[in-house]
C-alpha cells in the first residue's frame, strides 16, 4: 500500500519548511528519529527509528510503531509489555527529518524495557573525575523478566 506522505526530495526548502504537506525525510538507511514524550508530564520517554511502514502504520491506527534496528524487525510497541504507546499527536520539524510522538502508555504506563516510565531513567554528572550514573526514578513498575520471559 501507497503511503499516506509523500518523499521529500525534490520539494522546495518553502515547502518543506512552511508547508502543509507532510513530508518526512529518511536517512540512508530508510529510518527517521522519533522522540517520544508522555502527554501528561512533557517527560521524554523514549528514542526510537521509524521506517516509512512504522511511520504509517503509527498515523493509521494512532499506536506507535517502530523500527528496531537491533532486531531488525518491525515493532509495535507494547505488543508483548501491554504498554501500548496510543499517540495523541504527531509532530514533525522545521527540516521534516524528526518526529515528536506525544504519547499516553497502556498498562504499567512504563515505556521502557527495563520497566521503567522512561528509558532516561539516569543522570549523568561528574563527580571526582569520574562520570557516575544515578537514577531519578525509584523502581521500575514492571518486572522485565516476568513481562518478557527472557
Ligand atoms: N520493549 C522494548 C523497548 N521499550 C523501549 N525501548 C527503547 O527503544 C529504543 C529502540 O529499541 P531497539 O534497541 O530495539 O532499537 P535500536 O535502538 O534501533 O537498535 P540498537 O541500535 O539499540 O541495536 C531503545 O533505546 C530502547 O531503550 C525498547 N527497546 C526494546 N524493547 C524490546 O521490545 C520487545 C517487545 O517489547 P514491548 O514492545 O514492550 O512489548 C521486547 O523484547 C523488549 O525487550
Ligand atoms: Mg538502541
Ligand atoms: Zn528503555
Amino acid at each position: 500500500m501507497c503511503a499516506p506522505f509523500d518523499p521529500q526530495a525534490d520539494k522546495s526548502k518553502d515547502e518543506i519548511e512552511l508547508g502543509t504537506h507532510f513530508l518526512p525525510k529518511f536517512d540512508s538507511d530508510g529510518l527517521i528519529p522519533a522522540i517520544v514524550t508522555d502527554i501528561d508530564s512533557g517527560d521524554v520517554v523514549m528514542f526510537a527509528f521509524m521506517n516509512e511502514k512504522s511511520l504509517r502504520l503509527t498515523l493509521e491506527t494512532k499506536e506507535a510503531h517502530y523500527w528496531s534496528r537491533s532486531r531488525q524487525e518491525l515493532w509495535h510497541k507494547g505488543a508483548t509489555s501491554g504498554n501500548v504507546q496510543d499517540v495523541i499527536e504527531l509532530r514533525t520539524d522545521c527540516d521534516q527529518d524528526a518526529v515528536w510522538l506525544k504519547v499516553r502508555t497502556r498498562g504499567a504506563t512504563a515505556n521502557c524495557h527495563q520497566g521503567f516510565k522512561s528509558c532516561f531513567y539516569r543522570a549523568a554528572e561528574l563527580q571526582d573525575g569520574q562520570t557516575n550514573l544515578s537514577f531519578k526514578e525509584e523502581s521500575p513498575l514492571f518486572d522485565p523478566k516476568e513481562v518478557y520471559k527472557k
